[in-house]
């Protein structure tokens, strides 16, 4: 006579893997078994991942690996892509930031955004930053909002280089100035979250080594992402570290174990050189 089959005979599908760490206290974003798709075309493949509050987070991986596509989906940026389509869960303070009634305007200004390549309004530099808060309502008077885009260009590190010129064009500063400014445009809206998407790429190394500063001094203030395709820039500036490949999160942990002690071949393979 058979032995009755055991109950749960079937092993129970491997529970997708949380990239989190045990000492970073409660997750500013989580995201839950979350998968972007273009048109039929899977980008992000299952990631669970929880972003700290007071740390520089840094996404690596290499070309194509959905970096940019799983940044894009923290503040619904891929809303504004025909195609693309998301599934699973994202919480910013344990809320469902993809629930029907979701103020998404709203949304992008508590979890800003600065990309790749500096996109300041073609307006004054004044008027970059107090864009924002007048829409956002923000302020009631005048000398508020002066203080606001003083504030904001004093945390981004602008303030000394333009303070005598707000009536200028943004897109009449440098390069390294002009992502700057669309950092203190971002920083107006009183974020908590802020996604860079390469935010350097664009810019020489001097500009890149103040940008690289001004981000260790937001630390802490905002819960703070960075895409990078430059593992020293990663090193530099994270805490936490993400290394994906193929739409899924390969490895994550302390930046320093990832450049160091890395557990998987694949992360190993790739911040030794040997591809990517
Ligand atoms: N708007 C889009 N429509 C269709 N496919 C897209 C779109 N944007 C990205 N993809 C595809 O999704 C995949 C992930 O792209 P994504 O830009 O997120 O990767 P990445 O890691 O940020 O790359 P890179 O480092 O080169 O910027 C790639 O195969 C890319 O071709």
């Amino acid at each position: 006579m058979n032995a009755p089959l055991p109950l749960n005979d079937a092993p129970a599908e491997a529970a997708a893997q949380i990239s989190t760490l045990p000492d970073d206290g409660p997750a500013k974003i989580s995201a839950r078994n979350v998968s972007v798709f273009y048109g039929a075309k899977r980008a992000i493949d299952d990631v669970s991942i929880d972003v700290p509050n007071d740390y520089v987070t840094a996404f690596i991986g290499p070309s194509g690996c959905g970096k940019s596509t799983f940044l894009r989906s923290l503040n619904r940026m891929n809303d504004t892509i025909a195609n693309a389509r998301v599934e699973g869960e994202i919480l910013i303070d344990g809320q469902d930031i993809y629930r029907s009634g979701m103020d998404v305007v709203q949304l992008r200004a508590r979890v800003g955004m600065v990309f790749q390549k500096p996109n300041p309004f073609p307006k004054s530099i004044y008027e970059n930053i107090a864009y924002g808060p007048r829409i956002h309502g923000l302020t009631t008077s005048k000398n508020e909002l002066d203080g606001i885009v003083e504030t904001s260009l004093q945390r981004a590190g602008l303030w000394d280089e333009v303070k005598d010129r707000l009536t200028d064009s943004g897109t009449a500063l440098s390069g390294g100035q002009q992502q700057r400014l669309c950092i203190a445009r971002a920083i107006a809206v009183d974020p908590e979250v802020i996604l860079m998407d390469e935010p350097c790429s664009a810019l020489d190394p001097i500009a890149t080594a103040r940008i690289e500063e001004l981000i260790d001094e937001l630390r802490g203030r905002y819960a703070i992402v960075i895409v990078t395709h430059s593992m020293q820039q990663a090193a530099r500036v994270s805490q936490r570290t993400a290394f994906f490949h193929m739409g899924k999160i390969v490895e994550y942990g302390t930046t320093s174990d990832i450049f160091t002690n890395p557990r998987e071949e694949r992360t190993k393979d790739y911040i030794t050189g040997r591809y990517g």
